[in-house]
Order: structure tokens, then sequence, then C-alpha cells
């Protein structure tokens, strides 16, 4: 039931209080803490507040189109969801009340390698586009069987997270002791790489320890090489917020790029997504899509990491919280809202297609000198 007593949420902001009065206090510090300080995860709003709208007038909006391709995938709109562990957590029914939500918008769900559901069950309930996450594991064995499981089960991609050498230091999950509850694991890695998850220890969350343990911090460019060798789905790197590392990887022939710092939750102090962005599109000129992560909460959020030439962005926490609040209908109506507020701010800015949405609709230092970029570089129809 999302019904309060004001009657059904109408923000995406509005589900995180229903979701906060719903989990246990160590699930809901889980999902919504960050890094030390925070100060990246406030970064991350921050940065979409300061970005101003130039709204356009008299341009026909009586029609706005959403639906785009996303790695060759149509989709209903430019949006999707951020890979996010143990979404058992948040609802019973977990990652299938999350693909079921997704598919229903028609629009990419990235899977985590730390799912509570099986690839193959999550496959059968799935409409929309899947998409699988992974760590770099230090078990090689493992991680190329997870990718042949994912690609056999129907998955579009593989995003290998680049910002996880080790987990943040994740204060308040390390005060709450977090650990998994016993009915909840990580199915895909059958029983292998699990130690920990369970155990608890006061000052410390098991998903620290658990990382320290399986994902392999050596990880360096010369090891795409490999993953790639094994695939023959499209691979994204999540994590990048430096020109150089995106120049790098669109070098290497990478087939799409995250712009994100993990909604804050590892490095503190690093970039606002929405700040690095834009660095981040002019570097990769177009050798391949740029996708945002981080601090999405709105419609116009949507419609500004649009402009700056994010070509969708992908939703963490807001997920979350709509599963926590009602399950499937609630991810649903996150979806909904945000897709809908995202066709109010393009018909209130003038902006009828998505290829409409440049940096002229914006008005922050960063838009001016994407502006100028364009001019100097005149853009090829980047959508
Ligand atoms: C509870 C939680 C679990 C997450 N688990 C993963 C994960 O397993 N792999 C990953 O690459 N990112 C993970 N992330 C990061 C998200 O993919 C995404 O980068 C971030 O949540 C985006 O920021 P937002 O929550 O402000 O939308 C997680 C985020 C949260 C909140
Ligand atoms: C299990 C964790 C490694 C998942 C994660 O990336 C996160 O909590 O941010």
């Amino acid at each position: 039931m999302t019904d309060t007593a004001l009657g059904r949420p109408l923000t995406v902001e509005e589900y995180a209080r229903l979701a906060q009065a719903r989990l246990p206090g160590a699930t809901w510090h889980y999902f919504d803490g960050g890094a030390g300080t925070e100060s990246t995860v406030e970064g991350n709003l921050a940065a979409f507040r300061r970005v101003r709208i130039r709204p356009r007038v008299l341009n026909d909006v009586s029609r706005c189109d959403l639906s785009t391709t996303i790695l060759g995938d149509p989709v209903g709109a430019p949006l999707g969801v951020a890979p996010m562990a143990y979404h058992e957590l948040a609802c019973e029914e977990g990652e299938l009340a999350t693909v079921e939500a997704a598919g229903e918008l028609r629009v990419p769900t990235v899977v985590g390698i730390f799912a509570s559901r099986t690839f193959e069950d999550i496959a059968a309930h799935a409409t929309g586009p899947l998409w699988l996450q992974l760590y770099w594991l230090h078990r090689r064995d493992v991680l190329e069987r997870v990718v042949r499981r994912a690609e056999d089960a129907g998955f579009r991609a593989l995003v290998l997270t680049v910002d996880t050498p080790r987990l943040g230091r994740r204060l308040r999950e390390a005060r709450h002791g977090f650990h998994l509850p016993p009915h909840i694991t990580a199915p895909n890695l059958d029983g292998e790489v699990t130690g920990f998850l369970h155990e608890r220890k006061d000052g410390s969350s098991a998903l620290s320890r658990h990382a320290d343990a399986f994902i392999d911090p050596s990880l360096s460019w010369s090891d795409l090489d490999w993953l790639r060798s094994r695939t023959r789905l499209p691979l994204v790197l999540k994590g990048v917020l430096t020109a150089e590392d995106a120049a790098r990887a669109a070098e290497q022939g990478i087939d799409g790029l995250v712009v994100s710092n993990h909604g804050g939750r590892q490095l503190d102090g690093a970039a606002a997504t929405m700040d690095a962005l834009p660095d981040v599109v002019r570097a990769v000129a177009g050798r391949c899509p740029v996708f945002l992560d981080g601090g999405v909460r709105s419609g116009t959020d949507v419609l500004k990491a649009l402009a700056l030439g994010a070509q969708a962005v992908f939703l963490g926490r807001p997920v979350l919280w709509g599963l926590a609040a009602n399950g499937e209908a609630g991810a649903r109506h996150v979806l909904t809202l945000l897709r809908d507020e995202l066709e109010d701010a393009m018909a209130l800015s003038g902006c009828p297609s998505l290829a409409s949405l440049t940096p002229e609709r914006l008005d922050c230092e960063r838009a001016a000198a994407a502006r100028n970029d364009a001019h100097d570089d005149p853009p090829e129809g980047r959508r």
C-alpha cells in the first residue's frame, strides 16, 4: 500500500520517507548512507540544483517523444535501473519485482552480480533489457561462469564496476554492524564467493569484509581484454569521472561509460556526477554512449543530464525506495513518476524530442563550455 495520510506519493522523495518508515534501521542506513562525511552523496544532489533550465517558448510541444534506443535496444524512456546488490532487502520478491516494474516502462535493468535472485529467475520475469553488473573477482572462473549464465539467460550487456577496488568507508554500515539476514543470499555465486555476508561484527560492515576478501583490487586496463575475449556482449564501464579515463576507455573500444561515483558510497570527496559529465562527454567525442547515475530524483534532473550529453540516466536508491514502500507497484510508480516528470519538463521547456535537449537549454558554467565546444565542432546527431 503506497497511500499515506495525504494520498499516493507525488514525488520520488516521498517514497524515501515511506521506505524509511518501513525498513529496519540498519537496512535503511545501508541504502541511504555514503562514504565518510557523505559530502559526495550531497554533492550529487547539489550539482543538479545548481543548474537552471532555459525554457524556450512557441515550439509546438503537443507531443513529446521520450522513446529512444539504449545500446541498440528500443526503450520507452531514457531511464534505467542502476545495479544494486540484494533487492530482497527492500522487498520479498527482490529483483523479480524490479525487472517487472522496469519492463512495464520498457527500460533496462542492470542486475548486480550480488543479486538476491538467480539470473535465470530474473530473466523469466523481465520484459525489458537486462544488463549484468560485474565486480572484478579474484575467482576469475566464477566471473566467467556468471558471464556465461547471463548470456544464456538473454542478458544484453555487461557493466564492469571500476570504482570499487575495495568498499568505501561507510560509517553508517560500520556503526550498525551491517550484515545480511540469513534468508538473503547471493545465489548466483553458488556459495563460492559468499563468506562473511551473514556474520555480525560490531563496528564493521560484513559487506566490506566480503568485498575485501573477494574483489580483486589489481584490476587494470590490460585486464579488460580478458573479459572481452570471453563474451560477445557489449562492455560498459561504470564509475568513470575524468576526461583522461573516458578518453582511454573510448580508445580501447569500450561500448559505453557510466559517469558515476557509486551514489557517493565509494570515495568521499569525489566529484559530483553532473559536474564530471561534460568533461567525459567531450573526451569521448561520440565514440560511445555516456550514461550517468547519482542523485537523480526528478524529471528535471533527468532533463539536465540529457542536455549535458548523457544518453540515459540510471536510478539507484529511488528504485529501492519504491520496492520498500510497495514492492513491484512502488518501483513501477517511481519510474513512472520520473518518466512523467521528464515529459512535463520537456513540454514546459519547449523540447518536443530528446534530440532537442542540448546544452543551450541550460544555464550553468558547464553548459556554457559545452555550448562553445559545440560551436567549435558542430555535433553529429548525438542521438
Ligand atoms: C544499496 C545500494 C547497493 C548498491 N550496490 C551496487 C552494486 O552491487 N554494484 C554497483 O556497481 N553499484 C552499486 N550501487 C551503486 C548504484 O549502482 C548507483 O551507482 C548509485 O546508487 C546511484 O546513485 P543514487 O542512489 O543517488 O541514484 C549500489 C547503491 C546502493 C544505494
Ligand atoms: C555488496 C556491495 C559491494 C554492493 C555495493 O556496491 C554497494 O553497497 O554500494
